[in-house]
């Protein structure tokens, strides 16, 4: 697989007033072509000046930006501009000019790289078609719905045929169910036309919905990255963990384990649960063998990519030994930890 863009040792310093900011601290990350590549993390966390180093809006104070095998951070003149066409953007509000025509919004790059107004106009009538919007052709931005006007942006950034697609908060402004059609519209450029697409959200969800990969940011640097279903299965840092239990509930919160733990005193085990192809019905097997019982007191398991996995509380009844025993024989079949004292911190496996 080739890499489509790849951060190396990228730093930024933002200096105001005399004082100095660092939003990006040493972030390294590939992207391959053809992955759609969420970087997820809280406001603040210097997502969109990591995206916005993509087409050289903003430069890194150290370290290099490499796009389709060139340095975008150190070209400027007509090699910037040659290679910006090969990258698209959409943003959270949209950013079509609202005194012209959906038409011309779409058009516009195109005019502005010579392009002659018959080829235009294919492309345009193309582009309106894939994203839905023929009939809307001749209205202004202002008489479109926002998924209709990112619609337009997707369509605006896609005329000059990039290879890349670099989206900042493209769905944040939009209700769940047009977030919805708008993420699988941009499914679809990364199947139909190749794009390679690197979108930052604070939205968890989006990640889970469209992406094969990710990276968690916190603070200026990339804290965790790998395939999605890896970080949702099995997050590892703190910010991952909290952004997966957002919207996985398989771990119960410290509030949900302190009233769990009022009513079940046995002792708590967390068991990491994942796709297998044996149904070998772990849980009871060991219960049984080891002489002891157990109540579910909470967990959940999702589906991801066609695999499933996911994460049970059990509470563990019997003499201390046969519950010793039944841990051990559960770990040879898959993560298990022990909430041993009621303070103590829940961990994800
Ligand atoms: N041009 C700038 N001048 C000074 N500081 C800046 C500039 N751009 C960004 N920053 C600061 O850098 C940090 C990271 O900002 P950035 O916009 O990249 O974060 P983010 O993760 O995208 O957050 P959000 O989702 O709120 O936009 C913030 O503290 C921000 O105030």
């Amino acid at each position: 697989m080739s890499t489509a863009i790849s951060f190396e040792n990228v730093s930024k310093v933002f200096e105001v007033g005399g004082r100095r900011f660092e939003a990006l601290t040493d972030v390294n990350l590939t992207v391959d072509r053809g992955d759609i590549f969420g970087i997820v993390g809280y406001s603040g966390a210097g997502k969109s000046t990591l995206l916005r180093t993509v087409n050289a809006l903003e430069r890194p104070t150290s370290g290099r930006v490499v796009v389709d095998g060139r340095e975008i951070s150190s070209l400027s003149g007509k090699p910037l501009w040659e290679a910006r066409q090969r990258t698209g953007m959409i943003f959270q509000q949209f950013n079509l000019l609202s005194s012209r025509t959906v038409y011309k919004n779409i058009a516009y790059p195109l005019a502005l790289a010579g392009v002659g107004k018959g080829e235009i106009l294919d492309r345009v009538e193309e582009l309106l078609e894939f994203v839905g919007l023929t009939d809307k052709a001749l209205s202004y931005p202002s008489q479109l719905s926002g998924g209709q006007k990112q619609r337009v942006g997707i369509a605006r950034a896609l005329a000059t045929r990039p290879e890349i697609l670099i989206s900042d908060e493209s769905t944040s402004a939009l209700d769940p169910q047009t977030t919805g059609e708008v993420l699988e519209l941009l499914q679809r450029v990364n199947a139909e036309y190749g794009v390679t697409i690197l979108l930052v959200t604070h939205e968890i969800d989006v990640i889970r919905t469209i992406a094969n990969k990710v990276a968690v940011m916190d603070s200026g640097r990339v804290v965790e990255h790998g395939s999605v279903y890896d970080i949702f299965s099995n997050p590892q840092n703190p910010t991952s963990r909290r952004f997966v239990s957002s919207v996985l509930h398989h771990i119960p919160s410290e509030e949900a384990l302190a009233s769990i733990r009022e009513v079940h005193r046995g002792r708590l085990v967390q068991i990491h649960v994942e796709n297998r192809e044996s149904n070998d019905p772990f849980l009871s097997r060991v219960a049984r063998t080891r002489g002891i019982d157990f109540n579910v007191v909470y967990g959940g398991v999702s589906e991801l990519e066609s695999r499933l996995f996911g994460n049970l509380t059990v509470e563990l009844l019997g003499e201390d030994r046969a519950v010793d025993a039944a841990i051990g024989d559960l770990r040879e079949v898959t993560a298990v930890h022990e909430l041993s004292a009621p303070a103590r911190e829940v961990i994800h496996a």
